[in-house]
C-alpha cells in the first residue's frame, strides 16, 4: 500500500513539517524540490525488485531527482532489509532509521552503483516514507498543475 502526502490534513501536519525540515538542514536542499513524502506500508511477502529512483530528465523543468531521502518508520518482526547490490550494502529497516543516498553522478547521469531494492517482509509490518529531492523546484509546477509526467517526473511511476 502507498500514498502521496500531497493533500491537507497530511501536507500541512506539523510532524510532516518538521520532519521536512530537517530534512532540509541535512541535505541543504531547499523544500519546494522536494516531491511529497510517499508512505510505503509492506506486509509479509511484498517486495520491491531491484531498481534505481531516478526517472526524471534532466532536461525537465523539475531536474533529475538528485537524491533519495528514506525513512523507516515501523520495524518488521522480520525481513525487509534493504539492499544495495552493487555496493554490498543491507541495512535493516529499523523506525527511526534513515537513509540519504545520491541517484545520479556529477554530470548528472544515473548512478547505478545506488541501484537497491526492497527484500520481502517475512513477519509483521515494514512501514517507510520516501521524499525524493530534485535539482529544481518540483513543488512550484506541481502546485501550478504542470503535467509532470511530460516534463519527466512521473510522481505516480513507483509501483510495489
Ligand atoms: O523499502 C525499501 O527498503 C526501499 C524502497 C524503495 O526503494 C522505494 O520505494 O523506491
Ligand atoms: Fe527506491
Amino acid at each position: 500500500m502507498q500514498m502521496w502526502c500531497v493533500t491537507d490534513p497530511c501536507l500541512s501536519d506539523p510532524l510532516i513539517e518538521k520532519v521536512h525540515q530537517r530534512v532540509v538542514n541535512i541535505t541543504g536542499i531547499p523544500k519546494e524540490h522536494a516531491e511529497y513524502f510517499q508512505i510505503v506500508q509492506y506486509e509479509p511477502g511484498q517486495f520491491y525488485r531491484p531498481h534505481q529512483d531516478q526517472n526524471s530528465k534532466a532536461d525537465s523543468l523539475v531536474g533529475v531527482r538528485l537524491s533519495t531521502f528514506f525513512l523507516y518508520l515501523q520495524t518488521p518482526e522480520a525481513g525487509g532489509a534493504t539492499y544495495f547490490p552493487k555496493l554490498g550494502v543491507k541495512v535493516q529497516a529499523e523506525a527511526g532509521l534513515a537513509l540519504w543516498w545520491p541517484n545520479v553522478r556529477d554530470d548528472l547521469s544515473t548512478d547505478e552503483r545506488t541501484e537497491h531494492e526492497a527484500q520481502s517482509v517475512h513477519e509483521g509490518t515494514k512501514l517507510t516514507a520516501n521524499l525524493w529531492l530534485h535539482e529544481y523546484d518540483f513543488r512550484t509546477p506541481f502546485t501550478f498543475g504542470c503535467n509532470l509526467d511530460e516534463v519527466g517526473a512521473s510522481i505516480q511511476s513507483d509501483e510495489l
